[in-house]
């Protein structure tokens, strides 16, 4: 597996780890907050923003690009990279959360999952070897085993039975993986919130030997202390010299105390989705841009941000704008979203550096108003 992870530091105050990944294309420090590109785009952003942003790596997904444009297409483009003109590490999701969450009509079998196209509606048909196939198509750097990501809450025979047949399906993605040399594939630890069955599925993946290894079934709709709960016991099942990486998280709060509890690598759509309805991640919390208050405010939507959008924007502009639907608008709020949530994993860094992460959640929360009853 061409993926190697790099240990660099442990933080004396948490559990926090700071690192490195190498992938074939280029490495990226840890923990890491990866920007969502769905549809082969990080939503209105450009690949030469994203760099400027400081993003090493973006995540793009096989259930949606198996659809439209088809892996076909993408695979006589060169691949994923080419394609999207993106010279830095792509993550892609192996599709089941996707059919589980988009698609209505489903129905899980041992073979795989029979599902609806959420936009023809044809009957269709995805399973371990065929994910597999996808992602070789697609030439991301890191892709995921084919699982199944049970809803919240489910009882524990359900998650049981679940459990083991994601088991059997790591398996078959570690026999259908035909590029091994180039591309490093994670397996996914299910088990909701039981502790037995987080030990039996990270017993079952960590004896295949990935390379990298990811927390699944958390972001659910789940109370946050119960996914913190289930990070406490969960991280530990994981060996240390590879990387963690939590799927679906997430919101500010959850992106420190996740690293915090040992987590590496981040995703989710949060900062771009939010930012298509004005609404704006700063350090004294939440701001919705678009807001009649701010229809005279000419100062920078964060005064404590240093990005494109803060020094040359005034929240009246990009209210206007976002009232107006001009596309400019969402453009200078997701760009300012994702510069937010890669700045924050950087103060991380710099607090697991230090030995004082413990102190920087505190601050943050306190600063952003995460603390208030
Ligand atoms: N294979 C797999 N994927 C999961 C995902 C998708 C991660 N992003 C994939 C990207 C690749 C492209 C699309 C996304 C999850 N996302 C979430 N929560 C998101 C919750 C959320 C939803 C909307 C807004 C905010 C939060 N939990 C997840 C659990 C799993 C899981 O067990 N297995
Ligand atoms: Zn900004």
């Amino acid at each position: 597996m061409a993926i190697t992870y790099e240990l660099i530091k442990t933080c004396k105050q948490t559990g926090a780890r700071l690192g490195k990944v190498h992938t074939p294309h280029g490495s990226f420090e840890t923990p890491v907050f990866m920007p969502v590109g769905t549809l082969a785009t990080v939503k209105t952003m450009a690949p030469e923003e994203l760099k400027e942003i400081g993003a090493n790596i973006i995540l793009s997904n096989t259930y949606h690009l198996w659809l439209r444009p088809g892996e076909d297409v993408v695979e006589e483009a060169g691949g994923l990279h080419k394609f999207m003109n993106w010279d830095g590490s792509i993550l892609t999701d192996s599709g089941g959360f996707q059919v589980f969450s988009l698609s209505d009509m489903r129905q899980i079998e041992e073979e795989g999952v029979h599902f609806r196209n959420h936009i023809s509606g044809a009957k269709l048909f995805l399973s371990p070897e065929k994910a597999m196939h996808i992602q070789n198509s697609l030439g991301s750097d890191i892709m995921m085993a084919f699982d199944e990501c049970p809803p919240y809450p489910a009882s524990y025979d359900y998650m049981k039975a679940s459990v083991e047949r994601t088991s059997r399906w790591a398996e078959r993605c570690l026999e259908a993986h035909q590029k091994p040399g180039q591309q490093g594939l994670f397996g996914i630890i299910q088990g909701g919130e039981y502790e037995e069955l987080r030990k039996q599925s990270a017993r079952d993946l960590t004896s295949l030997d990935f390379p990298g290894y990811a927390i699944g079934g958390l972001s659910v709709g789940e109370p946050k202390d119960v996914m913190n709960k289930v990070l406490d016991f969960t991280t530990p099942l994981l060996p240390d010299e590879k990387p963690r990486y939590l799927m679906g998280v997430g919101s500010p709060d959850s992106l420190v105390d996740g690293a915090m509890r040992g987590v590496d690598m981040f995703d989710c759509v949060l900062p771009t989705r939010i930012a298509r309805n004005g609404t704006c991640m700063t350090s004294n919390g939440r701001l919705v841009v678009r807001n009649a208050k701010f229809a005279k405010d000419f100062t920078p939507i964060d005064e404590n941000c240093d990005c494109y959008t803060c020094r040359n924007y005034t929240k009246a502009y990009i209210r206007h704008l976002i009232k107006a639907n001009e596309t400019l608008g969402i453009r200078l709020t997701t760009y300012h979203n994702l510069y937010f949530l890669v700045k924050l994993m950087g103060q991380v860094r710099n607090a697991i550096k230090e030995d004082r992460l413990g102190d920087f959640r505190d601050e943050f929360f306190e600063q952003y108003g995460f603390n208030k009853p």
